[in-house]
């Protein structure tokens, strides 16, 4: 494990629903969030302003995927928000993430850590029948997402976005400190939504995922604070 905080998925439409959401917290709970595209699309780069300013770790998910020139553009400009991990798609290619990761470089202020950057394999919403009917990827779900991570590695990125399923042999075929983040984390019983491949935080421990991201399960919860500490301690394992 990487990160004892679970990440959370702040989903939201507008700046004042995460405004709302991070008043269920104690103002001393310093989270490491997920900023995605319905955010970020609707409120621009204030709202990472705002969290960074409030203490709070940004991932900023926008899964760019483009020509490499536009991509490595976009991540010189993204790199100067100060945030601590970024992704891309790994299907658009190691040429993109090579120049993925020179922009972010070249856009990092002096002085200041380069964020993290990984790359999405395949999501956790596609399953193997989705991949192989709407990509047109002839093979095993497992096989794609080793041959995007093993490309991600080759790229000089730092870890890939993947099920928790997936997290052992991606490591055994890039490195251990390759960083394995897990989206589709599900509490035992909780709904799956839109999830196809899902864990329990406490699977996710055990089989040694470095950062899970968990959204509905706390976001959507009647108390949050109390769902995140419940899948804090599960992800730490303390029962
Ligand atoms: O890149 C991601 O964060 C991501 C990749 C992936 O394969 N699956 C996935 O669910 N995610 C994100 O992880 C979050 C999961 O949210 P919940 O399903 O509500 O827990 C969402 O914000 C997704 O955009």
């Amino acid at each position: 494990m990487h990160e004892s905080r679970p990440m959370v998925a702040l989903d939201f439409p507008s700046l004042r629903d995460v405004k709302n959401f991070l008043l269920r917290f104690d103002d001393h709970e310093k989270l490491y969030v997920k900023v995605g595209m319905e955010l970020l699309y609707q409120e621009g780069p204030v709202v990472v302003d705002f969290l960074k300013f409030q203490g709070h770790d940004v991932f900023l998910d926008l899964k760019l995927h483009d020509i490499p020139n536009t991509v490595g553009s976009a991540m010189k400009g993204l790199a100067r928000l100060g945030i601590d991990m970024i992704n891309v798609h790994a299907a658009g290619g190691i040429e993109m993430m090579q120049q993925a990761k020179e922009g972010l470089i070249a856009g990092t202020p002096a002085g200041e850590k380069v964020a993290d950057l990984i790359a999405v394999t395949q999501l956790t919403s596609t399953s193997q029948e989705s991949m192989q009917h709407d990509q047109m990827i002839m093979t095993s779900l497992e096989e794609s997402v080793l041959h995007y991570a093993k490309c991600t590695d080759e790229a000089g990125l730092d870890g890939v976005v993947c099920s928790a399923h997936e997290v052992q042999k991606i490591k055994s075929v890039t490195r251990p400190d390759f960083i394995c983040l897990t989206p589709g984390i599900r509490p035992a019983g909780a709904a799956k939504g839109d999830q196809k491949r899902v864990v329990t935080p406490a699977e996710a421990r055990t089989i040694g995922s470095d950062y899970i991201v968990v959204g509905r399960p706390i976001t959507r919860a009647e108390n949050p604070m109390q769902a995140y500490q419940t899948i804090k301690n599960e992800w730490n394992g303390h029962f």
